[in-house]
């Protein structure tokens, strides 16, 4: 039997030659999560005047210790006139700063009696007032190309006036699922049979990824079908996506299929779970390539194998680095483990004490078993033929979408 490939080689062949998809104009509105295909630069300074931070008295610095007449009156959107020395101008948060201004003190350290009010001495030139271009300077890159557009993102490109981005189209994955013991919810299970769990979990990983599930097709144990699938998936998509059926037995028909039509990249990786995933590319026509991932069918197999591999395949097709790699952080093992040749991603639940992170792992880490990943919200890294015990240090891999 071939060597196991160590998942490093594996990510290698999966990403080689691929490149950010096309972009294509969108509505902010409609922008969330997708990936700007292009840089944005400021058109405007944020804030575009210095303004008050503060309900309270404009006023200079220098002028401050003493009882001053108020000169004029400055609410939020509407302008303000020069401020006239030894004068001060009520203002309220959000309020054009003066011309000549130069402080605000906040009202509750003012006293105020008719028509003058009396500012505290020792008020900082500054004091409670937001520079015009404190936030973003016109000229300058506002977000990055390959940035995903979250809240904040949104919120920002709205404050440049921005109503459309331009943003790299989705990916659009097809997602076979193989064995014709694998039912779909809503149909009576016969003996021997058990309900789709991949289809709905890959489906809202893929999404969360930034992918377009555009086609769903169960797949019979039959070689002949297997590559029919599989050419009808590849002219749809830009990345097809089996779970089941890459084993060895004699029911196991994709690696087959993808060696008849495309080619297979690699196969068989140094990991638990996922070792008999498989990578490679189908023909799409037009001398296209889609890409191929065969997730293996157990359900933790193909979370693991989705979270290591279709998250960072997402991320190439859309430009997006954020998507390519999984955050690392270190956590303190709560449990004993020793591994054998492949290296284990454990379902761990991560506790942030006082003592430091702490990883708390599943007790039955089979990738039969399901609910090791409901709650999981990290992978523990435990390489080849190592023993951990309690209190060691374990590089874990953050499951952030
Ligand atoms: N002789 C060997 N047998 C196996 C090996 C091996 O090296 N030599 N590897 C084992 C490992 S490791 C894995 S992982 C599995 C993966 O095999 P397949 O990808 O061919 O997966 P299947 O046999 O089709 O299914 C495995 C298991 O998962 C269930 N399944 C399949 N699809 C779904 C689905 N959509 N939802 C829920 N459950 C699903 C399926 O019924 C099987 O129970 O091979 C080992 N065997
Ligand atoms: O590689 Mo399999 O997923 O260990 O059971």
């Amino acid at each position: 039997m071939a060597e196991l490939a160590p998942i490093e080689h594996a990510l290698e062949a999966l990403l080689a030659e691929v490149c950010p998809l096309e972009s294509e104009t969108l509505a902010l509105e409609h922008a969330a999560g997708r990936v700007l295909a292009t840089p944005v630069m400021a058109t405007l300074d944020v804030p575009a005047f210095d303004n008050s931070a503060m309900d309270g008295y404009a006023l200079r610095a220098a002028d401050a210790g003493t009882w001053l007449p108020v000169s004029q009156r400055i609410a939020a959107g509407s302008p303000a006139r020069p401020l006239e020395p030894g004068s001060c101008a009520r203002i309220f948060t959000g309020g054009e700063l003066p011309e000549g201004a130069d402080c605000v003190v906040m009202q509750e350290e003012v006293e105020r009696d008719g028509e003058r009010a009396r500012i505290p001495a020792g008020v900082a030139v500054g004091n409670s007032v937001r520079r015009r271009a404190r936030d973003v300077a016109r000229g300058s890159v506002l977000l990055e190309a390959g940035t995903r557009l979250t809240a904040a993102g949104l919120g920002h490109l709205a404050g440049q006036g921005i109503d459309e981005v331009v943003v790299r189209r989705r990916p659009r994955v097809a997602l076979l699922s193989t064995g014709d013991e694998v039912v779909e919810p809503g149909t009576p299970l016969a003996p021997g049979q058990l309900y789709n769990s991949n289809r709905p979990m890959l489906r809202q990983l893929l999404a969360s990824f930034g992918a377009e599930v555009v086609h769903l097709e169960s797949v019979p144990d039959d070689a002949d079908k297997t590559q029919s699938c599989l050419a009808r998936a590849a002219a749809l998509a830009d990345v097809v996506i089996t779970t089941g059926g890459v084993s060895v037995g004699e029911e196991d028909h994709v690696k087959r299929a993808l060696d008849a039509l495309g080619e297979l990249d690699l196969w068989r990786l140094a990991i638990r779970p996922g070792k008999p995933l498989a990578l490679g590319r189908l023909p799409r026509g037009n001398g296209r390539t889609a890409r191929f991932v065969g997730l293996p069918g157990n359900p933790v197999s193909s979370f693991v194998g989705a979270w290591l591999f279709l998250r960072p395949l997402m991320g190439a097709l859309l430009g997006c680095p954020a998507l390519e790699t999984l955050t690392q952080v270190t956590a303190i093992a709560t449990f004993s483990t020793t591994t054998g040749p492949r290296r284990h991603y454990m379902r761990v639940k991560l506790a942030f004490t006082e003592a430091g992170v702490e990883a708390h792992a599943f007790d039955d880490q089979d990738s039969s078993v399901l609910s090791s990943c409901v709650h999981a919200d990290a992978l523990a890294i435990v390489d080849p033929h190592r023993r951990v015990a309690p209190g060691d240090p374990l590089a874990c891999l953050w499951l952030t979408a």
